[in-house]
């Protein structure tokens, strides 16, 4: 029997070839994370477990840089503040922690990137209703079926596979993807 990783290899290159389906999808949601930024708006991501890392990671990848060197583009993660989490999860309730943080910070022309495996964390949904409610462009990044963000959200890129981890391995690609489509869309790669 193959060894785990092999296993997890298998899967991984399995998944990996079929999301090419997705190049569309991707562009589309590359140039409207652009329209954000080239507007003034600001992107926020959030996310939980695995999905907060990543939400992380690529607010950073507009606060730092990607590939070039260029001037930092508006990028926050909603998943970070510890203080933020602490005290609506105690105050309210863990289902509005990042809600209550689109309300207070989002505003027309902002957009939210949020990210779920398996489309259906209330915390992310409820984050989805205010950024509505706040005329914020929403981007689902989501896994299986898509779940019920995927009804909720303005555009959504869906990684159809029912494995969490596989999942994120390709929410990571697909992320980086969007970071550069980002900047070539914004004229800063090199
Ligand atoms: O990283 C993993 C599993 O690989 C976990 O931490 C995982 O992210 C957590 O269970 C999340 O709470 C799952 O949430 P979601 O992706 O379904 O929205
Ligand atoms: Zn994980």
């Amino acid at each position: 029997m193959a060894s785990l990783f092999l296993q997890n290899l298998a899967e991984h290159q399995a998944l990996m070839a079929t999301l090419g389906t997705l190049d569309d999808t991707i562009a589309d949601a590359g140039r409207k994370l652009a329209d954000v930024l080239r507007g003034g708006g600001k992107l926020m991501f959030c996310g939980n477990g695995g999905s907060a890392a990543d939400a992380q990671h690529l607010a950073s990848e507009l606060t730092g840089r990607f590939i070039n060197d260029r001037k930092p583009l508006a990028g926050l993660a909603l998943n970070t503040d510890s203080s933020a989490l602490t005290c609506i999860g105690n105050d309210y309730s863990f289902d509005d922690v990042f809600a209550r943080q689109v309300s207070g910070l989002g505003r027309a022309g902002d957009g939210l990137v949020a990210i779920s495996t398996s489309g259906n964390s209330r915390n992310v949904l409820r984050a989805v209703a205010a950024a509505r409610e706040a005329g914020v462009f929403t981007l689902g990044l989501l896994g299986r079926d898509g779940g019920a963000l995927l009804r909720e959200c303005d555009a959504a890129i869906v990684v159809p596979h029912g494995v969490t981890a596989r999942i994120q391995e390709a929410h990571i690609l697909v992320g980086h993807t969007l970071c550069g489509l980002i900047e070539r869309e914004l004229g800063v790669a090199g």
